[in-house]
C-alpha cells in the first residue's frame, strides 16, 4: 500500500489578500529540506499545488523559528510580507502567545496580533534610489509617469513606480522588462502605484520570479515608504491591492505592515509525487 508510506511531507496552503503560500515545517531532524527543484515543483499550478512563495521553517536559537522564501520559479527571497503574516498566525495559535519574532535572511522580525489582524515589523527600509535613473520606454505617452520610479528594498528589492492610473497598466507587459533590467543585477519586484486619497494609495504588482500577484507586502511597504519619501502621503497608508487591502505604517522601529490571512487547507505531498521531484 505505497500510498499510505508516511514519508510523505506535510505542508498547509494559506493567502493574504490573495497573495498565496505553501508553508513547509522541516525543523524535524528528518524532514527533507526545500530545495529549488522542490520549491519550482511544488509552485506548479498543475502539476504541483501552487504558490506565489512557498515559506519554509527551519529551527533558530536566538528566535522563534526561521523563515527562508522561495518563488514559484525556485528562486529565493529575501523577505516576504504577507508569508511572514500567515506563518506569524499559525505560530502564534500553536505557541499560544500574540507576539513572536523570527530570522530572516534580512534579520530579525518581529509579529504581533492586535485584535483579529496579524502585523508584521518589516524592520527598517533600505533606501537605494529616491528616483531610478530608468532608460525605459515606460515614458512613452502611454504610461505617463509621475516622476521617476523610486528603488526601495525591504530585504527584497523593489522598485516602484507612480502613475496617474493603476489600473491601466499592463502588467504583463511591462513587469517582466524591468523585472530584467540590467539596472537589477539581482532583478526586482515592480510595483505601480496611484494615489486615491490623502492616506490611501492602489497599488498593483509584478513580483520577481512569480509574476502578476494579487498582493505583496513587501510591495506595500515598499511603496508606502516611497509615497512618503515623495511628499504624497504621511506615514500611515492603505493600500488596495488586486486581493485585498493592506496597511502600512512607517514608524520608527521599522515599517509595520498588516493585512488578512486565511487558512486554506492542509495537505501532504504523496512519496509517489515527491519521487518525481529532480
Ligand atoms: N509576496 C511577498 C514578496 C515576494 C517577493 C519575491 N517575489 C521576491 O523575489 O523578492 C510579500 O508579501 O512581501
Amino acid at each position: 500500500m505505497k500510498h499510505q508510506n508516511p514519508a510523505g511531507l506535510g505542508f498547509v496552503k494559506m493567502h493574504g489578500a490573495g497573495n498565496d503560500f505553501v508553508i513547509i515545517d522541516t525543523r524535524g531532524a528528518s524532514q527533507r529540506r526545500v530545495t529549488p527543484a522542490l520549491a519550482r515543483a511544488l509552485g506548479d499550478r498543475n502539476r504541483g499545488v501552487g504558490f506565489d512563495q512557498l515559506a519554509e521553517i527551519r529551527p533558530d536559537d536566538a528566535a522563534d523559528y526561521r523563515l527562508e522564501f522561495w518563488n514559484a520559479d525556485g528562486s529565493e527571497a529575501g523577505a516576504c510580507g504577507n508569508a511572514s503574516r500567515c506563518v506569524a498566525d499559525l505560530m502564534m495559535a500553536d505557541l499560544g502567545r500574540d507576539r513572536l519574532r523570527f530570522a530572516t535572511r534580512r534579520g530579525m522580525l518581529e509579529a504581533e496580533r492586535r485584535e483579529d489582524q496579524v502585523h508584521v515589523n518589516m524592520g527598517h527600509p533600505q533606501l537605494q534610489w529616491d528616483e531610478v535613473p530608468l532608460a525605459h520606454e515606460t515614458d512613452t505617452g502611454r504610461l505617463p509617469l509621475d516622476g521617476g520610479p523610486a528603488a526601495v528594498g525591504m530585504g527584497n528589492p523593489h522598485c516602484v513606480f507612480f502613475v496617474p492610473d493603476a489600473e491601466a497598466v499592463v502588467l504583463e507587459e511591462l513587469g517582466p522588462r524591468i523585472e530584467h533590467d540590467p539596472l537589477f543585477p539581482e532583478r526586482t519586484n515592480v510595483e505601480f502605484a496611484s494615489l486615491t486619497a490623502t492616506d490611501r494609495l492602489r497599488m498593483r504588482v509584478w513580483e520577481r520570479g512569480a509574476g502578476v500577484t494579487l498582493a505583496c507586502g513587501s510591495g506595500a511597504c515598499a511603496t508606502a515608504v516611497a509615497a512618503h519619501r515623495r511628499g504624497l502621503t504621511g506615514r500611515k497608508v492603505v493600500l488596495d491591492l488586486d486581493g485585498g487591502t493592506l496597511a502600512v505604517d512607517w514608524r520608527e522601529d521599522g515599517v509595520w505592515m498588516t493585512g488578512p490571512v486565511a487558512l486554506v487547507f492542509k495537505g501532504v505531498l504523496s512519496p509517489d509525487w515527491l519521487e518525481t521531484v529532480r
